[in-house]
């Protein structure tokens, strides 16, 4: 027997596993890496954090990854050198952050790796019928694999599109096994660069939870800070928006697009959700000199409203709690507004034992917790979530 697949055997018989979680997502500004033990599988997964840290991208590597993202036409070289850059870059990464935390990497099972997606192509966004849905995360695993010798877990989002989904959202696989109540109606709310939740109702009962894409978490916000303020990534403490007022017009015409009528769950990107979005918007008010205060404002209310909009939809007139993760929820004013708009208070996933910022990072160990050790959730035969387990096994020989 091959050597590895007789360790893989072994990793998957043990009472526990030492996996590393690997996510980068649409911001581009770093490598989440979570190193995590897992004991047991299914319902009965028990996860414990042990490290957690953003690696941030040089400007260099987050230009370089910029130029090939969410892009119909890029340089196909460029994609193809990346595709083997960010794999032994992301293993380079996991390597500094194991030495950081004095962890020896032979005492690492596995790496799961997220990849880069650089196009998310649902038939929603392509409109094109002899296509199907599509996704496209690069960083090859076999790299990761070669370079940590550790056997790595990649390209989850492949098996979701094969069985009929559109790639994402996989949250519902992590956040079922882990967060869901038997009592307490729930939503996962996730403000990453794009936002998305999952419904969890009290009960557990798989065959109602779901995850879907809102739109926006942080993305129009970040991207209209990078254009029009040299030298700021994004609008720290929203100091920016909070020095405007929202424009009531702005924010309908960025609010009237059918993917918001579109049911759950659905999914996107910043292949809709950017600048030109905006410049549309602007165009169909015909309002092209709304200020850049007044304009941060309104990006700010409109992906509130996006948010509390979406949640009202999914959980009806039931009572709920609201558990927030990602980047957004350091926001204030974002913060601010989606609780005025539910009419309570936010927790953040921490009150749930999960790090907010590891969260998704936890994910993609799981997924490769499941892939190794556990099995298909079954979710019934619903459209968009479908009941399979996920990731592709590189070996590092
Ligand atoms: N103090 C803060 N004030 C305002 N915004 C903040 C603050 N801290 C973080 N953010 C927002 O969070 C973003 C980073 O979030 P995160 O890293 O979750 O995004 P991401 O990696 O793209 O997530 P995803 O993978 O879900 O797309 C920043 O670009 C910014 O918009
Ligand atoms: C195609 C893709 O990379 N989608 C991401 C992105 O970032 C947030 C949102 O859009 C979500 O759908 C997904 O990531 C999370 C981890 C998911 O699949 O649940």
């Amino acid at each position: 027997m091959n050597v590895h697949i007789a360790d893989l055997a072994r990793i998957a018989a043990a009472p526990s596993r030492i996996i590393a979680g690997l996510m980068s997502g649409t911001s581009l500004d770093g490598l989440d890496i979570a190193l995590c033990e897992f004991t047991g599988s299914g319902l009965q997964t028990e996860v414990k954090v042990l490290h957690f840290i953003t690696m941030p991208y040089s400007q260099e590597f987050k230009e370089e990854l910029k130029a090939i993202s969410f892009k119909t036409e890029v340089e196909l070289q460029k994609v193809t050198l990346l595709n083997a850059v960010i794999g032994s870059y992301s293993a380079k990464l996991i390597l500094d952050a194991l030495k950081e935390w004095g962890y020896p990497s032979v005492a690492v099972d596995l790496v799961a790796s997220h990849g880069q997606t650089i196009f998310h192509a649902p038939i929603s966004l392509h409109h094109m019928e002899s296509f199907p849905n599509a996704t496209l995360q690069i960083g090859d695993g076999d790299h990761i694999a070669v370079h940590t010798g550790i056997i790595t877990l990649s390209d989850f989002r492949q098996k979701h599109v094969a069985a009929g989904g559109e790639g994402a959202p996989l949250a519902v696989y992590g956040d079922y096994l882990l967060l869901s109540s038997p009592v307490e109606n729930r939503i996962l709310l996730n403000i990453g660069g794009i936002s998305n939740f999952t419904y969890l109702p009290g009960g557990r009962n798989p065959a109602l939870v779901f995850s879907t894409d809102v739109g926006p978490g942080n993305t129009l916000m970040d991207q209209f800070v990078q254009l029009n303020y040299p030298g700021k990534y994004y609008d720290q403490d929203a100091a920016i928006a909070k020095s405007g007022t929202p424009n009531t017009e702005l924010v309908e015409a960025l609010l009237a697009h059918p993917f918001f009528d579109r049911p759950f769950p659905r999914t996107t990107g910043p292949e809709l959700f950017n600048l030109n979005y905006l410049q549309n918007a602007k165009e169909a008010i015909g309002q092209l000199s709304i200020s850049k205060e007044d304009t941060l404002a309104s990006l700010c209310e409109f992906t509130a409203i996006s948010i509390v909009t979406a949640i009202k939809q999914a959980i009806g007139e039931q009572p709920f709690k609201v558990y927030l993760s990602g980047g957004g929820m350091h926001n204030p004013l974002l913060v601010q507004k989606i609780s005025e708009g539910l009419g309570f208070a936010l927790n953040d996933t921490a009150d749930l034992g999960i790090d907010p910022d590891a969260k998704e990072a936890v994910l993609f160990a799981l997924l490769a917790n499941e892939c190794v050790a556990g099995g298909q959730t079954d979710f019934g035969h619903r459209r968009g979530i479908p009941s399979v387990t996920m990731g592709k096994i590189s070996l590092p020989a």
